[in-house]
């Protein structure tokens, strides 16, 4: 059976480790912008976790010293057991849609980190994830003849393809319509269920998160440390209008200290 929520994995090792992370930027003059201090974050293989925060809090920030692009300055990011000193191919960004190749077809920006790979092996996993995403007759078409939909799935199919255990998403629909991503996101669950593939996904919409994630870590304003993480225990799909889905929302929502009902912050 799949991840079913932190508790059952207790016992288990994570497989990503945050360990009171701390991140600052030298800012204008002599300013230190204190981005992330004293996080901690355990991750367990096949979770879908989602961080959501106020804007600017460091959830990109934390997703790229996790992911290996830019170091911490103080504490330490283990993936399976390793700490993390750069980007790694079995650990994949998923970028927003503009992240493909406007040069390359769908199948050669999905077959795109599969060169090395014998010709049959490629053709056979560039065709499975294509249709997997749902592009099954556009893999000679460019980005541009695509909508931003069908991008942000070619974006995915090459993640999946390249065999990643770990995809790392920053706001992957954050670009696309609401219909879209309604779709999108059903659609991250089945291939995420399909997969088994841990991920990690960064967004400011609550509702997205509560509707993907198995947990939800919610961070605090900057410098950030995570507030709280709240576990989603609702079956899949999930339903949106459940009292169980309204409540974790809401519960989110008290968390980062705003009143829903009444809109905007509550202090
Ligand atoms: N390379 C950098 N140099 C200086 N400051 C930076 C750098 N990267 C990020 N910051 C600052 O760190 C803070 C956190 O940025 P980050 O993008 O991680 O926040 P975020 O929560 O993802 O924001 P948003 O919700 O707007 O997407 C911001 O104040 C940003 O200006």
């Amino acid at each position: 059976m799949k991840f079913a929520g932190a508790m059952d994995n207790a016992d288990l090792k994570p497989l990503i480790q945050v360990r009171d992370c701390w991140k600052s930027f030298p800012g204008k003059a002599s300013e230190t912008i204190h981005v992330l201090e004293h996080v901690n974050l355990d991750i367990h293989e096949g979770e879908f976790v989602c961080i959501v925060g106020p804007s600017g809090c460091g959830k990109s920030t934390l997703l790229n010293i996790i992911g290996g692009f830019i170091k911490e300055s103080r504490g330490q990011v283990r993936v399976d057991g390793s700490p993390v000193n750069g980007p790694s191919p079995k650990r994949i960004f998923v970028f927003q849609e503009n992240g493909v190749f406007p040069w390359l077809t769908v199948e050669e920006n999905v077959g795109f980190g599969l060169m090395s790979r014998p010709q049959k092996e490629r053709e056979e996993r560039v065709s499975h994830y294509i249709e997997m995403v749902g592009l099954k007759g556009f893999e000679k078409s460019y980005p541009r003849e695509l909508s931003g939909g069908m991008r942000q799935r070619v974006e995915i199919a090459r993640a999946l393809a390249a065999d990643a255990d770990v995809l790392y998403m920053d706001e992957p629909f954050g670009a696309l319509d609401f219909l879209t991503r309604l779709k999108m996101r059903a659609d991250l669950i089945r291939i995420w269920q399909a997969e088994k593939k841990t991920i990690l996904f960064v967004t400011h919409d609550i509702e997205e998160a509560v509707q993907l994630a198995d947990r939800v870590v919610v961070m605090s304003r900057r410098p950030a440390t995570v507030a709280e993480t709240v576990t989603v225990e609702l079956a899949r799909p999930r339903d949106l209008d459940a009292p169980g889905y309204l409540s974790t929302r809401d519960r989110i929502f008290d968390i980062m200290g705003m009143d829903v009902h009444g809109g905007g912050l509550s202090q």
